[in-house]
């Protein structure tokens, strides 16, 4: 791979984000490796000076390292005898000028896009399932957990970020390109707009999910607004656009698609008693449950538009994965999966064993409660978990063992409070990354909320130690949900990941010395 700085120019000034240049006669003008990380940059690298922890002494170290061009929002002194390319905005200069290095990847692959503040990473897995049955398993996954480059399992690794800087991003479709993979599923965060990770990338299919306060913070989102505006882009940059007609802002949502894609294209989803949303098309398709328990469930899809009666999903599937939201979660999938060519007999059988990395999963025990760990991590999740579990299982006694992050999310915080007073009748507050934050003052935030008449709380800051007593208190006919965090096996404690068993590995050894 290798870029010429004059198309580097050529694509700048295309896009009106170049504001000045400076070439060097002496040097190469191909550049034969791109980097945004001074510790990382070849002979004859492209090097972008991006990010607020950015120090002109990295251009040093990357120029000292045979970086021979940079780009940057400014010209900096330490880049002298360099090409230089000053852009009116860095991140989009380097997904624009990626893009173009690694030869444009996302034009040899189908590409599907899921935003939402809750159901991405499930509804990606779900599709991932579907689209390898019919392609034979060459279906690329970028989701906040794994990012899968390739058909093989050593070409899977540990996600980051949910959306990967645009450059990684790029460079990581190429190699599943090159791996032989046919099609894409990645979720995009809001985060990815705001920071122009996805700059320039157009999607064959985006899906809305949902939107519920969340990401409001110094390091995310200055206000809700802010967090719609950057969720918007997915509509606006997708050729067919899915849309969730249960979501929070719907109009503002299908607004946004409309504005550049054909209604034609545009197709709305939602649960079968869902009332039809006013002043718009009729919803599309439409999920009904049949039935389900504590360890699957199973519905049907039926469709109700011209434009989806050929699209062969309608039917009845079932779904390894409990909660009623999951239903509108593989909902997306299928409909997905049927735009891209998959018909009902192949969804099903994709969709049907599909388990989530720390989503949904249950384990039983012999004399005590029922353990279901879950990734459930702001109101919305919270409520929409335990508000099933409760309704779905005769109002059983719920006993949640959740903390919540420092540094970040800091609304998450009441909305556990509210949501553990409407359904929990015992709580364990304890530590999930913590950060800078001192975790036992998040717990008396926490704490504070929280009606005590009707919730019975303890504070128990070892986390590994919380689940163990919520265990070995429960009684048979309880459940006890461990919140939040998953099969995630780093806890961040003052700018540390410290190893952590995870949720599931210490539930499954509890209940195996019980
Ligand atoms: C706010 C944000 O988007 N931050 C991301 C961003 O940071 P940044 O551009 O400010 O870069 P920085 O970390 O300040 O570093 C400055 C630059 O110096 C470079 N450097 C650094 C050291 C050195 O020796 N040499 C050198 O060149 C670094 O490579 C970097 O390019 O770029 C970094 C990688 O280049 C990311 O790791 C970082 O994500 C932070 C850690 C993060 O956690 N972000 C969260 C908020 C996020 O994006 N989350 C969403 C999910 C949210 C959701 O669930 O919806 C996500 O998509 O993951
Ligand atoms: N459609 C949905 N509506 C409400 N809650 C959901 C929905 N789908 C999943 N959840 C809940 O949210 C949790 C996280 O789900 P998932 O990982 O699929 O979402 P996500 O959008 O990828 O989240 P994040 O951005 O926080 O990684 C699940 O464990 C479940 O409790």
């Amino acid at each position: 791979m290798a870029i010429s700085l004059d198309a580097c120019i050529l694509i700048l000034k295309e896009h009106h984000i170049l504001k000045s240049s400076a070439i060097q006669d002496a040097l190469p003008t191909k550049m034969q490796s791109v980097s945004y990380d001074s510790r990382k940059v070849e002979v004859d690298t492209l090097f972008f000076c991006k990010g607020k922890n950015f120090r002109p002494t990295f251009l040093t170290m990357a120029k000292n390292s045979g970086a021979i061009c940079y780009v940057a929002e400014q010209p900096y002194p330490e880049g002298k005898g360099m090409h230089a390319l000053i852009v009116r905005n860095v991140q989009k200069a380097m997904s624009l000028l990626s893009a173009a290095f690694y030869g444009f990847p996302q034009d040899d692959l189908y590409v599907v896009a899921y935003t939402g503040t809750k159901g991405k990473t499930t509804s990606a897995y779900l599709l991932k399932g579907i689209l390898d049955q019919q392609n034979g398993g060459t279906t690329a996954l970028f989701s906040s957990v794994d990012r899968v480059v390739g058909p093989r399992p050593d070409q899977k690794f540990k996600s980051d970020l949910t959306t990967p800087e645009s450059l990684d991003l790029f460079r990581d479709m190429r190699t599943a390109v090159d791996n032989g993979m046919t099609h894409l599923v990645m979720e995009v965060s809001s985060q990815a707009y705001k920071k122009s990770r996805v700059f320039g990338l157009t999607y064959d299919l985006g899906f809305f999910l949902n939107i519920t306060p969340d990401h409001i913070g110094p390091n995310e989102h200055p206000n809700f607004e802010d967090y719609l505006h950057s969720k918007l882009q997915l509509m606006v940059n997708s050729r067919k656009c899915i849309i969730n007609a249960e979501t929070d802002y719907l109009a503002d949502v299908y607004a946004a698609a409309k504005a550049t894609t054909n209604p034609d294209s545009i197709y709305l989803f939602s649960s079968n008693d869902f009332l039809q949303p006013a002043g718009l098309p009729t919803v599309d398709v439409r999920v009904d449950n049949i039935e389900s328990d504590m360890h699957e469930s199973r519905f049907e899809l039926y469709t109700a538009t011209d434009k989806t009666k050929d699209l062969g999903i309608d039917g009845e599937y079932e779904l390894s994965l409990i909660g009623d939201f999951n239903e509108l979660n593989a909902t997306a999938a299928i409909i997905a999966g049927g735009l891209a060519g998959v018909k009902h007999d192949t969804a099903a059988s994709g969709i049907k064993d599909v388990r989530i990395p720390g989503r949904m999963q249950t384990l039983k025990t012999k004399d005590h409660g029922e353990v279901v760990v879950d990734y459930a991590h702001n109101l919305a999740s919270m409520e929409a978990l335990l508000s099933f579990l409760k309704r779905e299982f005769s109002s059983p006694r719920v006993v949640v063992v959740v903390g919540s992050p420092g540094d970040k999310g800091v609304s998450r915080r009441a909305g556990f409070s509210q949501a553990l007073t409407e359904y929990a009748d015992v709580a364990y507050l304890t530590t999930d990354d913590p950060g800078y934050e001192d975790p036992l003052d998040i717990a008396r935030e926490i704490d504070a909320g929280i009606d005590h008449s009707k919730v019975q709380v303890t504070i128990e800051l070892d986390r590994a130690k919380a689940i163990k007593t919520a265990i070995e208190n429960s009684q048979p006919g309880e459940i006890v949900v461990l919140a939040g965090k998953g099969e995630d096996m780093m806890q961040k404690v003052r700018g540390i990941d410290k190893p952590y068993a995870s949720d599931l590995a210490i539930a499954k050894r509890v209940i195996a010395e019980l």
